[in-house]
């Protein structure tokens, strides 16, 4: 793939991971329009052009791509409309990393039917439920503890874990009422009791061989990242099996792009959870923690850009800033504090108002070793507040 600089960049959701993005792609001249539900988005303040749509509407996406004439489309965001992006790529406008990929893993049953039942991956023992009848009976068949998601929602939204059965119910309407659209169905799992667990940033390239960065360890809460760091210590075997696991599941999706494929790993297992297909929330780390960092990757793997060699550049962790309250005039106070230490960074992403656990920031750190790492990032995260 010989590519023409600038390409015409249009982003769907225009987030945090988005403005990194655009950032990435502004700085090689390319033309980035953002996108997304509301008005100036992160994204949208680094971006040449942007749009406020509902991107669940198929006639609003067509207005927009009518308007700009992307070459490329990259999702930013599970929630978009995808089989609209299918008749985009007939069209022959790309999208990242193809429009099917998007499809598969905006719904939950759909990747764990691809990777558990065709591809024959280890997952954790799984059922699906449509009605609080159903989910009673298949939460008794896999046992407690169990996790309940609904088989639309992101970040953590409407997923609990299960301890007895007198807690089916409460989960059940927790899901249904935090499930994306209308969907009435929900997941439940066998409660993974796991070590550690772990993202791997997986890079499918155009026209070379796909490559991996180096495991990133995090930490989550309400299903929720909180802290990740890089690398992480797990033994060569369980990197191996992961890195095989991710090669199967991404060549069945196709495309090109960044991957952030998510395991569970337990003494002995490998056990593959979901992933993303595209930069991943636990992948910020690598903002300060590698030479190029996930975004940049994505840049040049969409752009069919050579990736000649990504370096860790050793102990690293991230944090987030999470705002407490809700609210529609954000200022921030403690940078300078948390700025004081060596080897410590922020970002403050710019979203217009706050609600509770809202990601508004994110602390970057190096350390010695792992520990201090995240020491200090969770450090500098604490002494910002949202006023
Ligand atoms: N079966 C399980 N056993 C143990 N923990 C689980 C299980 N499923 C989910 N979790 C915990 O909840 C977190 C979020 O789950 P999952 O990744 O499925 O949700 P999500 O809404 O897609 O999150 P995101 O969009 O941020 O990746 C996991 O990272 C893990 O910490
Ligand atoms: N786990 C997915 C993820 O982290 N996505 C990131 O969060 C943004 C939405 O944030 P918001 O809910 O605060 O608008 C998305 O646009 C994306 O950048
Ligand atoms: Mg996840």
């Amino acid at each position: 793939m010989n590519i023409k600089l600038p390409q015409k960049l249009m982003l769907l959701g225009s987030g945090e991971l988005g403005k990194e993005f655009a950032i990435a792609a502004q700085r090689l001249g390319n033309y980035v329009i953002a996108v997304d539900r509301y008005a100036n988005a992160p994204a949208m303040q680094v971006a040449d052009a942007s749009e406020v749509i509902s991107m669940l509407s198929a006639d609003d996406l067509e207005a927009v791509v009518k308007k700009h004439q992307p070459n490329i489309i990259i999702p930013e965001i599970e929630a978009i409309r995808t089989e609209k992006l299918v008749e985009f790529e007939q069209r022959g406008i790309t999208v990242i990393p193809t429009a099917a990929a998007t499809n598969y893993t905006m719904n939950r049953d759909r990747i764990r039917e691809l990777a558990h039942k065709q591809l024959g991956i280890r997952t954790a023992t799984y059922g699906y439920a449509t009605t609080l009848e159903e989910l009673i009976t298949i939460s008794e068949e896999i046992g407690f503890s169990n996790v309940v998601k609904p088989v639309m929602s992101s970040s953590g939204k409407g997923q609990s874990v299960v301890q007895d059965k007198s807690e089916v119910e409460k989960a059940w309407n927790y899901a249904i009422a935090n499930s994306r659209g209308d969907s009435q169905k929900v997941i439940v799992e066998e409660f993974i009791n796991f070590e550690i667990e772990i993202t791997l940033l997986t890079i499918k390239q155009w026209d070379a061989p796909t490559i991996f960065c180096s495991p990133i360890g995090h930490r989550q809460e309400r299903g929720d990242y909180q802290e990740s760091w890089q690398p992480v210590l797990i033994s060569e075997d369980k990197i191996l099996k992961s890195q095989e696991i991710a090669i199967k599941v991404t060549d069945a999706l196709g495309g090109a792009g960044i991957f952030g494929v998510e395991f569970f790993i337990t003494k002995d297992e490998v056990i593959f959870s979901e992933l993303s297909p595209r930069p991943h929330d636990t992948g910020m780390v690598t903002l300060i923690s590698q030479n190029l960092n996930e975004f940049e990757l994505h840049l040049r793997a969409i752009l069919g850009l050579p990736i000649p060699h990504i370096e860790q550049l050793g102990a690293s962790a991230s944090a987030v800033i999470l705002a407490s309250e809700k609210s529609d005039s954000i200022g921030f106070t403690g940078v300078a504090d948390a700025l004081s230490e060596k080897d410590v960074d922020i970002r403050l992403f710019g979203k217009p108002n706050a609600h509770p656990y809202r990601r508004m920031g994110v602390a970057l750190a190096k350390g010695q070793n792992i520990e201090e790492a995240r020491e200090k990032a969770t450090k500098a995260a604490s002494k910002i507040t949202i006023i």
